[in-house]
């Protein structure tokens, strides 16, 4: 089990919790209330910042049911949350598109997050050709 150290910058949204069993991101909640127009864009306060375990990121991306019952887009498409940013003040946010108008409530689930270990060291070694068969991609799969 890792332990991650945790400050709330507000006593107004639910504790971080950790649900065995379904699934093992975590939900992040807004710490405001915050109202946006068609168009608008905001960092969404979620009022928590953390000392992650030594060698971890984090990853955020906005929950299934996000944009369904929002109609925000997580502009950056998924937060790295560096294992660095773990100063007094380095509250986590998300940064929202709106694409109608909306409002996101203080204390709503609207995304979640799990810690992913780093990656390893890399050095660049640089050749003319690659040993390896050609694959192909983009749509390639299953194809001839
Ligand atoms: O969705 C996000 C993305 C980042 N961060 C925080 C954690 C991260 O460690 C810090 C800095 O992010 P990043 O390294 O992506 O940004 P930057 O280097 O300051 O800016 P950029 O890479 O856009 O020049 O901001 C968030 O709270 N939410």
């Amino acid at each position: 089990m890792e332990k991650i150290k945790i400050k709330y910058f507000t006593d107004e949204i639910e504790r971080l919790c950790y649900i065995d069993g379904k699934s093992d991101w975590i939900d992040l909640r807004a710490s405001e209330r915050v109202e946006l127009k068609a168009g608008e864009f905001k960092l969404i306060p979620l009022g928590v910042a953390m000392e992650l375990p030594k060698g971890y990121e984090a990853h955020v991306v906005p929950r299934s049911s996000t944009f369904k019952n929002y109609g925000i887009l997580q502009t950056n498409s998924c937060g790295i949350i560096d294992g660095s940013y773990c100063g007094d003040d380095d509250m986590w946010r998300l940064p929202a598109y709106a694409t109608r108008d909306t409002v996101i409530e203080k204390n709503d689930r609207i995304c979640q997050f799990r810690i992913v270990e780093n990656q390893p060291q890399i050095l660049f070694e640089e050749c003319v050709h690659l040993d390896g068969k050609n694959r192909g991609g983009f749509g390639s799969t299953g194809k001839q």
